[in-house]
């Protein structure tokens, strides 16, 4: 750092400390400057320095208190060192606290010169302006009736501050009922005055700017979603993230936690992260696009009950989740998939996907340097049944998580090694099993043991997946006690009177929205679209040495 060439540096005071404040072209650092009691002539910089980032640099600008405005009026009443240098600027940055949350903290450096303070400001801003990965117009969607129905107060209280801080401009339009932010992405909104899109609300509500956005710029280049194999435009306005809804899973598994600053935070500093998105068709024709959980059995069934309880906010899921557990539905049908190549690595192979992850930044490259011949050979073995596995059965749950699914209610998610952007899913079939095998099985979603490691389940990554329900081969009533070593909790007959496995179906839970089919074909696009966040960081950033 030391032979790094310094924009600019002051002898300047920070709360009555006189400190030596440097800009070199990636970091802010200051260090107090001591008196020293053993060198007679002046002075010794201490030990302790403290260091911010360029690019987690909110904002640079000039500081108005009144004991500035009073030093600078009654100039013979100074008696503290802050009166004596009465122009002040303020520096507001990222400070990383606990558990990935980022807040914005403030720091005041103190002058009696007004041109060098002036210089500060004009010189940090110069810097800050060649960031520009940084969002400057933004289009923000509220759902004011997602998760605690708290989504406009979380707005205006914590985060609107921040964008104004940054100098961010933005259209703010909240939402009159369900899909009127997606329809006015569709259609009306001018996409060229924004670098960004803000979704305020929940898994439900990110789903609808999601489609707003694709759907967008697919009709924009004639692209026809229609096609399964159709090669999809990406998005080049990136999406945001501020959590006010019921699961939050999208937020916090892309960014670690799910709090409204942080995520402002990340949109602020202009972080990138692309993301897989599966397109899900019916018969050649196009449903929807999931990018975390494609859930049939006990999960569609879970958000089928919550619907019905929505006024108890996320709690709603709990309550579901309970009946469905009890229900203990299982349902036939016939999943067929094409793995992925080894390159991806494997759901059980404890490769976390973190900030600037390698298997997501390779398949980046080799999708770059992907030439037509192989791609050529590769869609016609996708069209042919080769390579493709077929497994027939009785499931409890099929699981696709394109990205861990990490939310509040199961920190590592229902795949802890699935990747953000690696152009795969991980399938998770969960086999007709003992009510408390499958209790089990829950449970190892909110502690450190292997979900996956259980006679009754198997995970697969793949590229694509089909599946049709129903399967006329198999016994219509089989023996529950297929594993007599696994005891079943108590048969709850008066739940079960009513099911028949023979014909049940369940249906699809699309990142929280139901699905009319339940034969579907789904196919990951990789890296269709970007957010503005940076996937998970592996550990709280060491301050940078100076
Ligand atoms: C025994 C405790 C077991 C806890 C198991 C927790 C597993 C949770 C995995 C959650 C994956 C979530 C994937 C994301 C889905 C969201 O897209 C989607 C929409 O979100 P939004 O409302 O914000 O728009 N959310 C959902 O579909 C909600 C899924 C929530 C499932 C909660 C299940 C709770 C299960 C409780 C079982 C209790 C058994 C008790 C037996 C005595
Ligand atoms: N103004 C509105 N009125 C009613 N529903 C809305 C409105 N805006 C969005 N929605 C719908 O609310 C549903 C749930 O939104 P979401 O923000 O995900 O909350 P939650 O996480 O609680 O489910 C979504 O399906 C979305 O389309
Ligand atoms: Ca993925």
């Amino acid at each position: 750092m030391e032979n790094q060439d310094k924009i600019i540096c002051s002898e300047l005071f920070q709360k009555q400390r006189k400190v030596e404040v440097v800009l070199y072209p990636a970091v802010l650092a200051w260090k107090e400057i001591e008196k020293s009691s053993k060198r007679s002539s002046g002075t010794s910089e201490s030990e302790h320095s403290q260091t911010v980032k360029v690019c987690e640099i909110v904002a640079v600008h000039k500081t108005e208190d009144e004991a500035d405005a009073q030093a600078r009026s009654h100039p013979k009443k100074i008696n503290q060192p802050s009166q004596q240098y009465p122009y002040a600027f303020t520096v507001s940055y990222v400070r990383r606290t606990r558990q990935h949350l980022w807040c914005c903290a403030d720091v005041t450096f103190h002058c009696a010169d007004q041109q060098i303070c002036e210089q500060w400001i004009q010189v940090a801003n110069e810097q800050l302006s060649l960031l520009t990965n940084r969002p400057k117009n933004l289009l923000v969607y509220i759902n004011p009736y997602g998760g605690k129905r708290r989504g406009e107060r979380i707005y205006e209280q914590k985060v609107a501050p921040v964008f104004r801080r940054a100098g961010i401009f933005t259209d703010v339009i909240v939402t009159e009922r369900a899909n009127h932010a997606r329809d006015h992405l569709k259609t009306e909104a001018n996409l060229d005055d924004y670098d960004g899109v803000v979704c305020v609300g929940g898994d439900g509500m990110f789903s609808e700017i999601l489609h707003g956005l694709v759907t967008r710029i697919q009709t924009d280049h004639g692209v026809d979603q229609n096609q399964p194999d159709a090669e999809l435009v990406p998005c080049s306005l990136r999406i945001g993230i501020i959590p006010a809804g019921s699961t939050d899973c999208i937020c916090f598994a892309t960014q670690g936690t799910n709090d409204p600053v942080t995520s402002a935070l990340h949109i602020v500093v202009g972080d990138s992260q692309p993301m897989d998105v599966c397109s899900v068709h019916h018969n050649g024709v196009f449903l929807k696009y999931s990018v975390s959980l494609l859930g049939y059995g006990f999960y569609g069934d879970v958000l089928t009950d919550s619907e019905r309880n929505r006024w108890l906010g996320p709690a709603r899921y709990d309550l579901s989740g309970f009946k469905t557990f009890l229900s203990h539905n299982y349902y036939g049908g016939t999943v067929s998939f094409l793995p992925a190549d080894d390159n991806v690595g494997h759901p059980r192979d404890k490769l976390q996907c973190r900030s600037g992850c390698r298997i997501c930044q390779h398949k980046h490259s080799s999708k770059d340097e992907h030439d037509e011949a192989s791609e050529e050979k590769e869609k016609a073995a996708e069209d042919s049944d080769r390579g493709w596995s077929v497994i027939h059965g009785k499931f409890i749950a099929i699981n696709s998580a394109s990205m861990s699914c990490a939310c509040p209610r199961s920190p590592k998610g229902l795949s802890p090694f699935a990747h953000l952007a690696d152009g795969t899913t991980d399938l998770i079939l969960v086999r007709k099993c003992s009510r408390l095998d499958f209790f089990r099985h829950l449970l190892r979603h909110t502690n450190n043991d292997d979900q996956f490691d259980h006679w009754f389940v198997e995970v697969h990554r793949v590229r694509k997946f089909r599946f049709q329900p129903g399967h006329p081969d198999l016994a219509p009533l089989e023996d529950a006690s297929e594993h007599p070593e696994s005891p079943d909790l108590s048969p709850i007959s008066s739940l079960q009177e009513t099911y028949d496995d023979r014909t049940a179906e369940s249906s699809w839970n699309c990142d929280g929205e139901i699905l009319h089919h339940t034969a579907i074909q789904v196919s990951v696009q990789c890296q269709l679209i970007r957010l503005f966040a940076r996937g998970i960081e592996e550990q709280q950033d060491a301050e940078v040495a100076v």
